[in-house]
């Protein structure tokens, strides 16, 4: 199916994968089937060396070329001119592919609570069914930032030198202590709304609100909602940072539910790259692709020096990192640095 995106003069393709073969999960449960809803953009060439796997974040969707629409697209970094560019929803995730609200084949009835909790190497291992069914040998680069760049490491140490490149943007190879007690605080805003567990789409969707309020503090920075969200007049009440946030909420709760929050919140708390493997150090030491790792200096929830960590541990490490304001969610902006940084990466392989 073809369809023309009115964010870019390209040829895109919207599918979803069917998967009838069970995928066992860390947890021991077993998804017996499931879903992934993707978007590519542009053909594979004839060599099937043009592969760009994306991988998006906790809220994104398969729409690579909007959200990263300064970075793919006509005559940007990434083009499907020249690339065949493929994004996948997350399992879990609400845009298509099977997550807490599709049928549970077991009971003929959606999940709901009962949805099983799923790691980033689970999700890992559902790209990779899909890269599979396509027929797609080579990645010639892998990229995504904070969860997907998580789902992108365990993915990069499975596919061995069937990946050339992976690019990690404010992400880490382990999830700290600090950002699963910020994922927890949001989770327990959600088990706060009395709507949670109830089985339909809006249950926890004000605790949704209230845990987006408090994510968005951790996308950005201080000196951003100086920035933006400072008062123009004298006053007590009413703040422009209090409208901001309570906004950011309710937009969020229009277009996601709190059980697919709650699951990849829980996914990315999973993440350790290093679990059976001996560690981080020694996991990471196992990557065979080249390595960008990309950190924000004013990234207050995946810091730089995590960022950095990656790119010393693997064996083929380079460390690039974007000067800004925005924080956590500079990877979601600063396109003129990514395509600069991404720029150099390349061309220091030649
Ligand atoms: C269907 C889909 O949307 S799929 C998913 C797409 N999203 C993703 O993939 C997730 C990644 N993207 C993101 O997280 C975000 O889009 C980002 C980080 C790229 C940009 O975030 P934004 O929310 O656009 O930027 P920012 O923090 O500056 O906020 C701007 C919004 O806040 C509103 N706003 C700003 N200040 C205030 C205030 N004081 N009071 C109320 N609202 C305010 C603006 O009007 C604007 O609203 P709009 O989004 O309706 O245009
Ligand atoms: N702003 C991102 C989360 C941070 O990676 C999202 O909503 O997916």
């Amino acid at each position: 199916m073809n369809l023309t995106s009115q964010y870019a003069d390209l040829t895109m393709a919207k599918e979803v994968f069917h998967s009838t073969e069970p995928l066992q999960l860390e947890s021991g449960e077993v998804l017996r089937k499931f879903d992934l809803a993707y978007t590519t953009y542009g053909q594979m060439n004839a060599k099937k060396s043009n592969v760009i796997w994306v991988v998006h974040a906790l809220t994104g969707d398969s729409n690579a070329a909007e959200w990263w629409n300064g970075l793919i697209g006509e005559d940007k970094f990434f083009d499907p001119g020249r690339h065949f560019i493929i994004c996948a929803n997350l399992l879990g995730s609400c845009y298509g592919s099977t997550h807490p609200f599709s049928e549970n084949p077991d009971t003929g009835i959606p999940y709901f609570y009962d949805f099983p909790q799923v790691t980033t190497r689970d999700l890992a291992a559902s790209l990779e069914r899909l890269r599979q069914h396509l027929g797609i040998e080579r990645i010639q680069t892998l990229i995504g930032g904070s969860l997907g760049g998580q789902v992108c490491l365990e993915w990069a140490l499975t596919l061995g030198q069937k990946l050339d490149n992976a690019v990690i943007l404010a992400s880490t190879a382990k999830t700290s202590p600090w950002v699963i007690g910020f994922n927890e605080t949001q989770r327990m805003a959600i088990e706060s709304d009395c709507t949670w567990g109830e089985c339909h789409e809006l249950a926890g969707s004000k605790g949704l609100e209230t845990a987006r309020a408090i994510a968005m503090l951790t996308y950005r920075h201080p000196d951003d909602l100086l920035i933006k969200q400072s008062e123009r007049e004298e006053k007590t009440d009413g703040f422009r940072a209090s409208s901001y946030l309570r906004y950011q909420g309710k937009k969020l709760a229009k277009r996601f539910n709190a059980l697919s929050y709650w699951t990849l919140s829980k996914a990315m708390d999973s993440h350790d790259l290093g679990r059976g493997r001996g560690g981080v150090e020694i996991a990471l030491g196992k990557i065979e692709a080249k390595v960008l790792s990309i950190g924000v200096n004013s990234d207050l929830l995946f810091l730089s020096s995590e960022c950095q960590f990656i790119s010393q541990k693997v064996k083929r490490g380079t460390y690039k990192e974007i000067k800004s304001t925005a924080g956590h969610d500079a990877f979601l902006i600063e396109f003129e640095q990514l395509a600069y940084f991404l720029q150099s990466f390349y061309l220091e392989q030649r």
